[in-house]
């Protein structure tokens, strides 16, 4: 049977889109998610996302990475997902929607798509690395030589190793531009890749570059290999409050695809 999708990138992060709301898509099917993210079998992307209806808020959201295992939040997914639901007319300037971590709230300001993540409580700081969840879990480390870094073999070994395991971590690391703006590398857990952008990566990036005194800005501006990011927050004693991640989300294509 012939299937409509939508193809969607934010900061080069890309997402096959499906309109669940009316309940079609086999949500136990592993194989068919992990295929259709494929690039050179499927429609090829980072990870899959259903648009489905939601009681109270304007619409949810379920995330899946390429590997077909439904997976955590996805900031740079969030944003794609509501440009989706504005193109479908589901909302308009505004809306909210909920995610595996709980509510978020998207406002439109041009071009930009500006999400409201999770308040983040606990940071470790491991010296060498830090480790915060921001919907997904984010190792964050420096690395001066992030231009010629192996990321992918170097992301692997940390993401599978001491003391994440199995459940697995993504894997940031960072180089400091100027007081305000630092370069980002990601490995994705559930992608076993570098990808061009990660939304709660560079989130955790922004709040762990605070935390350690490395700005002293709550609008922190990231370089990802797909584009640019930008990361407010409030810091209070309780930790990191009304944090955003702001950036482009697009549509790149809609198509017809069998299964
Ligand atoms: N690309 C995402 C993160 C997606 C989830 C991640 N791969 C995981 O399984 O933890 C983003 O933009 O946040």
């Amino acid at each position: 049977m012939t299937h409509t999708f939508y193809k969607y990138q934010g900061t080069g992060n890309d997402f096959v889109m499906i309109d669940n709301r009316q309940n079609t898509f086999d949500k136990t099917d592993i194989a068919l998610i992990n295929r259709l993210c494929d690039r050179r079998f499927g429609i090829g992307a980072d990870g899959l996302i259903l648009l489905e209806n939601h009681p109270e808020a304007d619409f949810a959201m379920v995330y899946y990475n390429a590997d077909g295992n439904e997976s955590t939040m996805c900031g740079n997914g969030g944003r794609c997902l509501s440009q989706f639901a504005k193109d479908l007319n589901i909302i308009d300037k505004k809306g909210s929607f909920e995610a595996i971590d709980g509510m978020h709230h998207v406002i439109f300001d041009g071009d930009l798509v500006q999400l409201q993540m999770q308040d983040v409580a606990n940071i470790e700081d491991h010296k060498s690395y830090v480790f915060l969840n921001t919907g997904s879990p984010h190792h964050v480390q420096f690395e001066d030589q992030i231009e010629t870094f192996d990321i992918k073999t170097l992301g692997s070994a940390i993401r599978n190793g001491a003391p994440y395991y199995k459940e697995g971590t993504n894997v940031n690391f960072v180089k400091k531009l100027s007081s305000n703006q630092f370069e980002v590398r990601t490995y994705e857990r559930g992608v076993e890749d570098e990808t061009l952008s990660c939304g709660t990566g560079v989130t955790a990036v922004a709040i762990a570059m605070n935390y350690l005194g490395e700005t002293p800005d709550s609008t922190v501006h990231l370089k990802v290999q797909g584009g640019q990011l930008k990361v407010s927050f409030t810091k209070t004693e309780d930790g990191y409050k009304d944090v955003w991640l702001i950036g482009p989300a697009k549509q790149v294509f809609k198509g017809e695809i069998e299964w």
